[in-house]
């Protein structure tokens, strides 16, 4: 099943993919190269900004380049004017960019690097081809010099494949180009998905360019991207005989004096996503003073005699607060039989407490934010340095890792990455992690396997993100994210 989310390769291992691809498909490197500049401006011509008239192509000396070529040659027509600047001579570049430049249009103004002198017209549109995967020392100072110019001039600005000057797969160590649209082909590199490169990557497009799946899926068994596509295939189907018991009965503890918003949240969540039943076990003295946003919501009063096997999935930790009773703790998940959601104070217990883990049920799922992450597993000097903790910390523990953010990750404890697609800025609000706690859980409690619960939790939550932000935009709060829940089945199609 994992085999049909689409791999993300290592930047090195591309000219391979494409050359075995050639092999198994028969058709050239200039057809693909052909397919990758049409399929660029294919995804060109439908933004707002393909109108503009100036569009000025840097090209490299590589296959980045004869990319770069290809899209000017396509993008060429009356209404447009394409200023083509060469970084190398012929000379110097690759067999397939020397075949493109041959069949340049005339109307293409082509100009050598060293006699460009023009400033660059206002509301024009940057297309960067100077390197892409291939990029194997630090940059020259030529290139230093434009990708600092281009970052300073006004227009909109497209990477092609990569933003220049950025490596496929670890962080930047030098001046990159700084895109507002990076449009990828195939499969995003790895260093696209990074914090850090946010400024460089801008807007993620993945452009398929006809590599077959077989070809691209021999070449990682690790990393993979996480796509509406997938989703389908990780549900559960329900029929007319379903009853509430199918959908399950789920229990939050969480919630205290002052947070009891965060466990209404997931509460409410977990009800949007779909489960039979859903009781919140708030850390008060007095739970019946506790106020549910929702009547669906039922509030579990007895701190102590609470049946915890009585329930399909139990989540711990928002709202919770770390002054708990740390053996009170340990019998819970000691007493449940079976994975859980620990988030928020759930995971701060653990840091401060690490002996913990020796009680976590097996395949639980741990969904610490940046913060989170780096308290219960130490600090990183990057992100790919965090990717790899979080994927030992999983592999070593037997829990799933979803570190939260744009592009969240999955960690799974065999050792795959999961990349989440869904999302966007506007999901930066108070709560919208309770959220994705409350979908984990109701999706366990409808017997999701863990790793199913998972990878349709965080998809969905992001996807509900996605929608309620089309009219919310900024304004967008954490109820917003809930109530557009059912909207994400309707879009995925899953009854
Ligand atoms: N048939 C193919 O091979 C296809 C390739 N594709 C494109 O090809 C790209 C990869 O092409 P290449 O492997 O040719 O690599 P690049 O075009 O990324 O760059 C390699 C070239 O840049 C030079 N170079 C590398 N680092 C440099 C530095 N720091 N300073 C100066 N020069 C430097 C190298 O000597 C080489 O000439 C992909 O990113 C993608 O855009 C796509 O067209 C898909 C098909
Ligand atoms: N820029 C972003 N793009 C996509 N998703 C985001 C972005 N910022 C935050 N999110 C998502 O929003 C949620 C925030 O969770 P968290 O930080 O725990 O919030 P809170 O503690 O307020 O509930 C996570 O699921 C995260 O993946
Ligand atoms: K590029």
């Amino acid at each position: 099943m994992t085999n049909m989310m689409l791999p993300i390769i290592a930047g090195k291992d591309v000219k391979q993919l494409d050359e075995s691809y050639i092999q198994f498909s028969g058709i050239s490197s200039i057809d693909l190269m052909e397919n990758a500049g049409r399929s660029f401006v294919t995804w060109y011509e439908k933004q707002s900004f393909s109108s503009r008239k100036h569009i000025y192509v840097f090209v490299g000396p590589g296959n980045n380049g004869g990319d770069g070529l290809v899209i000017a040659r396509l993008l060429q027509n009356d209404c447009r004017s394409i200023i083509l600047v060469c970084m190398e001579v012929l000379e110097k570049c690759s067999a397939d960019f020397v075949y493109n430049f041959h069949r340049l249009p005339i109307e293409v103004n082509v100009i050598g690097y060293a006699n460009w002198t023009q400033e660059i017209e206002e509301n024009s549109v940057i297309i960067d081809a100077v390197f892409g995967v291939g990029i194997n020392r630090p940059l020259a100072s030529r290139y230093m010099y434009l990708i600092q110019k281009l970052n300073h001039v006004g227009g909109v600005k497209i990477a092609v494949d990569i933003p220049s000057g950025l490596p496929a797969d670890y962080s930047k160590n030098s001046i990159a180009f700084q895109a507002d649209y990076t449009a990828t082909f195939q499969f995003p590199k790895l260093s696209l998905l990074f914090p850090e490169h946010a400024r460089e990557v801008g807007e993620l497009a993945v452009i398929d360019i006809g590599i077959s799946e077989e070809s691209v899926c021999r070449f990682s068994k690790q990393r993979f991207f996480l796509r509406g596509i997938d989703i389908k295939a990780y549900h559960k189907h329900f029929h007319k005989f379903s009853h509430k018991g199918d959908f399950g009965k789920v229990l939050l503890i969480g919630g205290t004096i002052g947070k009891t918003g965060a466990i209404n949240l997931a509460g409410y969540a977990a009800l949007r996503t779909g489960s039979g039943l859903v009781t919140l076990a708030p850390q008060i003295s007095d739970p019946y003073q506790f106020q549910t946003i929702v009547p669906e919501l039922m509030i579990f009063g007895g701190k102590d005699d609470l049946n915890l096997r009585g329930f399909d999935s139990v989540a711990i930790g928002p709202g919770m607060g770390i002054d708990v009773d740390i053996d009170w703790f340990v019998r819970i998940l000691d007493e449940v039989d079976k994975p859980v959601v620990l988030d928020a104070d759930g995971i701060n217990l653990l840091a401060r407490y690490p002996k913990l883990l020796d009680y976590l049920p097996k395949n639980s799922i741990i969904t610490p934010h940046l913060k989170e992450f780096e308290r219960l597993v130490g600090k990183s000097k990057d992100h790919l340095e965090r990717i790899q903790m979080a994927s030992d910390f999983a592999i070593h523990h037997q829990v799933i890792i979803i570190l939260k953010g744009a592009h969240t990750l999955i960690a799974m404890p065999d050792g795959r990455q999961i990349f989440n697609s869904s999302g966007n800025q506007y999901m930066a609000t108070a709560g919208s992690g309770d959220v994705l706690t409350g979908m984990i859980a109701s999706f366990l409690g409808q017997s999701y396997t863990p790793e199913n619960a998972a990878i349709c939790g965080v998809y969905h939550h992001g996807l509900a993100g996605e929608i309620a932000s089309q009219t919310k935009y900024r304004g967008m709060i954490a109820s917003d994210i809930i109530n557009a829940i059912p909207k994400t089945f309707v879009q995925l199609d899953i009854i």
